[in-house]
């Protein structure tokens, strides 16, 4: 019998059109042969709209998206409006509406992928990390303001929150996360020697729970070194938990590292499953290549494959990652048009071996 699942689907501003649809095609011919089924609804959000009506996420949208089974985005954001308005107002509505208190972000060097690293980097094959970034906190919470606007004496703030419950629930999910992984290694990364309130706490608390996972080993990074680390010696990383703001920077840097950022998938996941989480690539609406069929889906296809992950169909999830990784061997140099990259790697998910 097939399994049906609803789709919330929101393209958004730039090339995430164009990538979402690539990932669209990919997810549809892996679900036949797992007998599932994606019911999609399409939600018109982003520039397009905001500049038609002045809404970014009516209330009676986020109503009907919370009623889905999960959601796929592929970037917000747009020249045309102020920097702001949709990031804050439709991407990080989503986030903070939804408690996507898990910003999860893998990061893995495939076979044959170009990278800038250090030529000290020789084993390349164990860089496989990923990134645990807190969702709903941090500076990003828009607790801030600003005074005497446009003086010489304007004062602005953005006062990053972190609160005991939302630091201890993010450590505890990259806690498991670690301990169900070969090599179970947990680094937290902050900034403890000049945030003292904040780094404490974040400190105090995997000291904590780390005494409930014996098998865990952990370490600790400034934010700083931790972006030597990353481009010397990403290997050493396996995960790493660390604070929203902290997390969007590293991931970026991870992403680079690790092939680009047409490769760098995401999930915001809910994991106490209050509400849909949501699957997105790392990267923004790129617009200087929007329109141009330039932008690589990859990214988006490997975050519907954490989709397919959270979904609880981690054959089908697989089916996805090892046609990505065949696609990403045989590459070469020649660009490709995005549609190209989707097509060969549906193609290849479609030819692939049935598992599960
Ligand atoms: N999750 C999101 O929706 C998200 C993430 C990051 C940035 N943004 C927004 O996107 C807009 C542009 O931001 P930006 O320029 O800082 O970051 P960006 O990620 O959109 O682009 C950075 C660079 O990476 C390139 N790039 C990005 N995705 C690519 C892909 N799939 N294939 C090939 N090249 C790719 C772009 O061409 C650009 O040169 C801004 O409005 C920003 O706020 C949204
Ligand atoms: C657009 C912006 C709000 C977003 C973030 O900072 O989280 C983006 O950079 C990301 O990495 O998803
Ligand atoms: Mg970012």
């Amino acid at each position: 019998m097939t399994t049906r699942f609803s789709l919330a689907v929101v393209p958004g501003d730039g090339i995430g059109p164009e990538v979402t649809s690539q990932a669209l095609t990919v997810l549809d011919a892996v679900a036949a042969d797992h007998d599932v089924a994606f019911e999609r609804t399409e939600y018109d959000l982003g520039a397009r709209r905001w500049h038609a009506t002045g809404e970014t996420l009516p209330e009676t949208v986020l109503e009907e998206i919370r009623g889905h089974d999960a959601i796929l985005l592929g970037a917000i954001g747009d020249p045309s409006v102020p920097s702001g308005v949709l990031e804050r107002g439709l991407l990080l509505r989503l986030r903070f509406e939804l408690d996507h208190y898990v910003n999860l972000r893998p990061s893995k060097l495939y076979p044959g992928v170009p990278t800038p690293l250090a030529g000290s980097v020789t084993d390349r094959g164990d860089i496989d990390f990923v990134v645990v970034r807190e969702g709903t906190e941090g500076p990003y919470v828009g607790n801030g303001g600003a005074i005497r606007v446009g003086t010489p004496h304007e004062m602005a703030t953005e006062v990053s929150v972190n609160t005991a419950f939302g630091v201890e629930r993010v450590v505890r999910d990259a806690f498991a996360r670690a301990q169900a992984r070969p090599r179970k290694k947990l680094t937290l990364v902050h900034k403890n020697n000049v945030l003292v309130h904040a780094g404490h706490l974040w400190k105090r608390t995997v000291d904590a729970v780390a005494t409930e996972f014996p098998d865990v080993t952990t370490d600790y990074l400034h934010v700083d070194a931790a972006t030597i680390f990353l481009a010397t010696d990403p290997a050493r990383f396996d995960v790493i938990v660390t604070d929203n703001l902290f997390g969007d920077i590293l991931t970026d840097l991870a992403a680079a590292v690790t092939g680009g950022i047409g490769l760098a998938a995401s999930g915001n996941v809910n994991p106490d499953r209050t509400a849909p989480s949501m699957f997105e690539p790392v990267h923004g609406s790129a617009p200087d290549i929007a329109g141009q069929s330039k932008a690589d889906p990859t990214a988006a296809i490997l975050s519907g494959a954490l989709l397919l992950e959270h979904l609880g169909l981690p054959e089908a999830a697989a089916r996805i990652t090892t046609a990505v990784e065949a696609d990403i061997a045989d590459r070469g140099t020649t660009a490709r048009r995005t549609e190209e990259v989707g097509e060969a790697i549906a193609a290849r998910v479609a030819g692939g071996v049935a598992v599960g």
